[in-house]
């Protein structure tokens, strides 16, 4: 098993929260690249995409770049990491990729209960027809990327933690 864990998933799958509990629980370093992002700009997501989402893409590749060297790490990523081939073979090649999946209206439920103006791509009339389109584009490449996977509807975040650390023999 490699020492550094990936979550990835759609958005609102709970990649930040169970990364960052699991970080805790495992006494690893924890990693969020929205976070390094965000605090690289000085903007939220939200104002990074009305400069468009290119420039989100570019800054997220270029952030994969930067941790290619860590070591003891949980990192949380967005949940367009799978979009970029590259991205995804240099975090295959330092960590074990886990894959929380859910149905869209758990995801639903989620983004609607933080506010759907934090995730751009879901800001729309519809979020649910919005998540439905996305998940069907992406599901192939997520099912592509990840060694593990997680159903996590109607699961608590201890439980879903529970079954990952299980899931990797620790
Ligand atoms: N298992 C769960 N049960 C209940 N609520 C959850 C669960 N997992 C996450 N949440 C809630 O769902 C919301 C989205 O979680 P989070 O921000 O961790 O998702 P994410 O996958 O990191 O999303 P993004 O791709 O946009 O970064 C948060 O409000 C979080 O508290
Ligand atoms: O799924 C996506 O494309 C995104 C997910 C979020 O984590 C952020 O990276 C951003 O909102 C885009
Ligand atoms: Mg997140």
């Amino acid at each position: 098993m490699k020492e550094n864990i990936t979550i990835i998933g759609f958005m609102g799958t709970g990649k930040t929260t169970i990364g960052k509990q699991l970080a805790k629980r495992l006494m690893k370093n924890f990693i969020d690249l929205d976070e390094l992002i965000e605090n690289q700009t000085g903007k939220p997501i939200s104002m990074i995409f009305k400069d468009g989402e290119n420039e989100f893409r570019q800054l997220e590749r270029e952030k994969i770049k930067s941790i290619e060297k860590k070591k003891n790490c949980v990192i949380s990523c967005g949940g367009g990491i799978i979009l970029n081939k590259e991205n995804m073979e240099i975090l295959q090649e330092i960590s074990e990729v886990i894959l929380l999946e859910a149905s869209k209206e758990t995801i639903f439920k989620h983004i609607i209960s933080d506010g759907k103006e934090k995730r751009p791509l879901l800001n729309k009339e519809d979020p649910l027809n919005e998540i439905e389109k996305i998940l069907r584009f992406r599901k192939p490449l997520y099912d592509e990327f990840a060694s593990f996977r997680i159903i996590i509807d109607n699961k608590s975040i201890n439980e879903i933690i529970n079954e990952i650390i299980k899931l990797l023999g620790n």
